[in-house]
């Protein structure tokens, strides 16, 4: 009998399993008995396509794979004991950070069970496939906003006075040692106007929007704003005198600066190009739209149409292929998030994000799972977290599973979010001797309808982890 979390750790670490290969319904079942140290859990029914690499598994640690330059800071997040974290490759990675990286299914191997984009947009990421796979996405809420928003601030200023245009002028100007002659007579070319005593219209008043809705008053500037989903959270901390406006029109009709601060959608009812004619044939004829969010949110043929037309700008954040040399536009090398202070936070925000999902199951900042707090596991508990479809009958057969094998459910927690559902049993091991049960157990769970995966919580990193892809059961 297993009566303690450290003698049923023991018990896992010492335990040798025999290698066997038989069938079931078809599919070949096959047990692994590799004398490593550790736990092997062998129930697999179908191989890991990628497990046969362990060249870089090291037995016993959580597999990071990174894309981006993820900032030390964060990743110093992960006490190497128990982590092993790599930069593009790590064939059993348990979990990805990320940035900017165009994420390819491919780039995701069968053992994710996690993955964190440093960051707040995710839509390099094929989130709606990730769900089918049973992979919580998460971002990090805020951490990059304080950044976005200075930028945004810089981009008014870069609007409102030649600035970009003055500075290439002098450079000009110096390579012909002409600069101290001319520059008195030459400014009067790149006059501009204050942002003081003008009208700022804030789309999206998020973490970053609701940020600069705030600076802006402070400058002087009268504000008005448009966001459907406003958060308690964000119109707490908008400023009292700002109009909420009820659409996107309303909002840029007669502002001097549009600011832009919503996620990038894709299909219907998302957010492409929803910048588009009609609402441009609403702004003033000399505004200046600020995009710090998504190109894609900005029709280019559209807003080319608008500043061959009149004195207005556009300064974005992002590649335009249409309107990068246009004489009225500045567009800057996606630089939001680029700051010390903006990549340490949401690094280490992703990296917390990532441990607590691994070593415990809660799910918090998660755009495709439901948010899950969970008290703390006692040591004489084994945890379950089972991830499945959003059907009826799948939670009383998961529960009868347990009941078949004798456990005992603690404590029990079903979540669920459009088409996914979250469990999180703990398991009283108190009269049970471990190891081959929750074997047993997990093999009935992952073969219920509709269950696409499920992980065993109890302190040895990156064990027990079973999923059913495409009716192939992997574990
Ligand atoms: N340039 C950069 O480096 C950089 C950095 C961070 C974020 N971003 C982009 O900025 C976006 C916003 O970031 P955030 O941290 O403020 O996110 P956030 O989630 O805190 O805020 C987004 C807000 O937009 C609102 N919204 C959604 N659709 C809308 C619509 N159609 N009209 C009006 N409002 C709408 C939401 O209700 C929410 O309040 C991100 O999704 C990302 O694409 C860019
Ligand atoms: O959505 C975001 O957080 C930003 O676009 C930042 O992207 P980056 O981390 O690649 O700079």
């Amino acid at each position: 009998m297993i009566s303690s979390r450290a003698a049923l750790d023991k018990f896992m670490r010492s335990s040798t399993v025999r290698a066997t290969t038989s069938r079931f319904n078809n599919v070949v079942v096959r047990t692994k008995s590799t004398p490593v140290q550790g736990v092997q859990v062998e129930h697999g029914r179908g191989v890991w396509k990628t497990y046969g690499d362990l060249s870089n598994y090291k037995q016993g640690k959580y597999q990071i794979k990174t894309f981006n330059k993820i900032s030390p800071i964060g990743l110093a997040r992960f006490p190497e004991e128990d982590y092993d974290v790599r930069s593009g490759e790590a064939a059993n990675a348990h979990a990805i950070l990320l940035r900017s990286h165009k994420l390819q299914e491919e780039d995701v191997p069968k053992t994710v069970r996690a993955i964190a984009r440093c960051g707040a947009g995710t839509n390099n990421i094929p989130v709606a496939r990730m769900t089918e796979l049973g992979i919580p996405v998460f971002n990090t809420p805020g951490a990059n906003a304080n950044a976005v928003k200075e930028l945004v601030l810089c981009g008014m200023l870069l609007g409102s006075r030649k600035i970009v245009d003055g500075v290439n002028h002098m450079k000009e100007l110096g390579a012909q040692g002409l600069a101290r002659e001319r520059v008195e007579k030459d400014k009067a070319t790149f006059g501009g106007q204050e942002i003081m005593g003008k009208t700022l219209a804030i789309i999206g008043l998020g973490h970053i929007g609701s940020m600069t809705a705030r600076d802006a008053q402070a400058l002087g500037m009268t504000v008005k704003g448009y966001d459907p989903g406003l958060t308690v959270q964000s119109a707490l901390t908008l400023p009292k005198d700002l109009e909420l406006v009820d659409s996107i029109t309303a909002a840029v009709a007669g502002a001097d600066y549009i600011s832009i601060n919503i996620p990038y959608i894709k299909g219907e009812g998302g957010t492409h190009g929803i910048i588009g004619k009609e609402v441009i044939s609403h702004f003033s004829p000399n505004a200046v739209l600020l995009n710090f969010a998504r190109g894609e949110l900005v029709d280019s043929a559209a807003m080319k149409e608008f500043l061959d037309g009149g004195d207005g700008r556009y300064v974005s954040d992002f590649p335009d292929d249409l309107l990068w040399d246009h004489q009225n536009a500045i567009i800057l090398p996606h630089l939001g998030a680029s700051t010390e202070e903006a990549e340490d936070a949401a690094a280490s925000m992703a990296a917390d994000t990532i441990r607590t999902y691994l070593e415990t199951g809660e799910i918090k900042n998660s755009v495709n799972f439901p948010d899950t707090s969970l008290d703390e596991r006692p040591d004489t508990n084994v945890r379950f977290t089972v991830v499945n479809k959003n059907v009826p009958g799948a939670l009383a057969k998961i529960t009868e599973a347990f009941a078949s094998e004798g456990l005992n459910i603690l404590q029990q927690i079903n979540h669920s979010r459009g088409e996914i559902a979250y469990n999180v049993l703990d398991i009283d091991t108190t009269k049970h001797e471990g190891v081959l049960e929750f074997k047993n157990v997990q093999e009935k769970i992952t073969m219920v309808d509709g269950v696409i995966s499920t992980r065993v919580i109890y302190g040895q990193p990156g064990q027990g982890y079973a999923k059913n892809i495409d009716g192939e059961y992997f574990i």
